[in-house]
């Protein structure tokens, strides 16, 4: 991929860094972008969320000064690094930003509505959407031109790939310091095209999906389905221990952009997902979901 010879002066000058949403994935992208030794802000809706994902930042470092990786100085000047905040307005002095709210395509048009009057119009406004289309989202802003897809893998201080995903109107200025930015996470950028679900979740839904219809068939127990996939796939995670990571609420909801966006029906999503979700069950976070945590 080419770089403009201007990217790395630009790069330069962004010196601090947006987080919108403090949940499993906006905690995990506040704490690579704070090791990157960028100024975070993390917001979230109120002070309760911004603290659940503080605390995961702090209980991730500690286990690495525990290992060893990290000193306690460094740990102590990451977290120093991180301030939070419940008012997006607080973004107003960010030099970039990412947006990891919940899979919703409403309430992230809202958000990307409010971050356009409250960001100077030089801003990037990237998204770590699953799923949604990148044009869908940039619509809402006055600045399609610098609204890109920056989607991380859980968890994302372990996981080496982000997806870097254009719209239409995605400039490639905004493509290129974000791609450069990947790298500057210690991460590896892979690019993709602007249709539903992308790459990763276009290929990696349908699979934990199948298996959902497999357990919903009686085709086999949660265990053995996952011990199939573990061993004899050599997938690190079972697909079934793997939507229970990821969150079933937000498997549903990237099944649902693939079908609406597709109008295909070998994107349905299994009936035993949504049960699940309307009962309540969504995984590692609340603590049940095809297993009990
Ligand atoms: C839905 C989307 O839109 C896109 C997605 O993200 S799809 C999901 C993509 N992610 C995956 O597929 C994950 C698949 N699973 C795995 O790769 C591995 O099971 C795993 C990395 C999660 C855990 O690995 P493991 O070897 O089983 O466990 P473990 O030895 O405890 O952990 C390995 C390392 O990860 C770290 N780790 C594990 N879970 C972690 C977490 N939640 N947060 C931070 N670090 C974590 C551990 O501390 C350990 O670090 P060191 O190497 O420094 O010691
Ligand atoms: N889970 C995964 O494996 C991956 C998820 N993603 C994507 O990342 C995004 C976040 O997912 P994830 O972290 O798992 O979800 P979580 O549910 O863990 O976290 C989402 C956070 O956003 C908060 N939130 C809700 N509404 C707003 C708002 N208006 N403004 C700011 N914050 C808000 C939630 O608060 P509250 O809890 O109060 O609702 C919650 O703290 C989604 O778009 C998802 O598709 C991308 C890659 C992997």
């Amino acid at each position: 991929m080419q770089t403009p010879q201007n990217i790395g002066g630009v790069l330069m000058e962004i010196k601090s860094f947006g987080v919108i949403g403090a949940g499993q994935m906006g905690s995990g992208i506040a704490q690579v972008a704070a090791a990157s030794g960028l100024q975070v802000v993390m917001s979230d809706i109120n002070s309760d969320c911004t603290a659940r994902g503080v605390g995961i930042i702090e209980k991730n470092l500690q286990r690495s000064v525990d290992k060893g990786k990290l000193t306690d100085a460094e740990r102590q000047a990451i977290l120093g690094r991180i301030k939070t905040t419940t008012k997006l307005a607080d973004l107003a002095e960010v030099d970039y930003v990412v947006e990891a709210a919940v899979e919703m395509e409403e309430l992230k048009f809202g958000i990307f509505r409010e971050l356009d009057t409250v960001c100077p119009p030089g801003v990037i406004l990237a998204t770590n959407t699953s799923s949604i289309p990148i044009g869908r989202i940039g619509a809402q802003t006055g600045r399609p031109e610098k609204v890109i897809g920056m989607h991380f893998m859980n968890p994302v201080p372990v996981m080496k790939l982000v997806e870097v995903i254009r719209g239409l109107r995605t400039s490639d200025e905004t493509f290129s310091i974000t791609w450069e930015l990947c790298h500057r996470f210690g991460k590896t950028p892979a690019e993709a095209n602007d249709f539903p679900g992308f790459i990763a979740n276009r290929i990696l839904m349908p699979m934990i999906n199948e298996a959902i219809f497999c357990l919903y068939q009686g085709v086999g127990k949660a265990e053995d389905i996952d011990t199939v996939m573990k061993l004899g796939m050599n997938h690190p995670m079972g697909p079934l221990a793997l939507a229970d990571l990821i969150g079933l609420d937000t498997c549903l909801a990237i099944m649902e952009t693939l079908y609406d966006g597709f109008k295909d029906s070998k994107y349905r999503p299994c009936p035993l997902l949504r049960k699940y979700v309307e009962a309540g069950w969504l995984g590692r976070k609340n603590g049940r979901g095809f297993y009990q945590y």
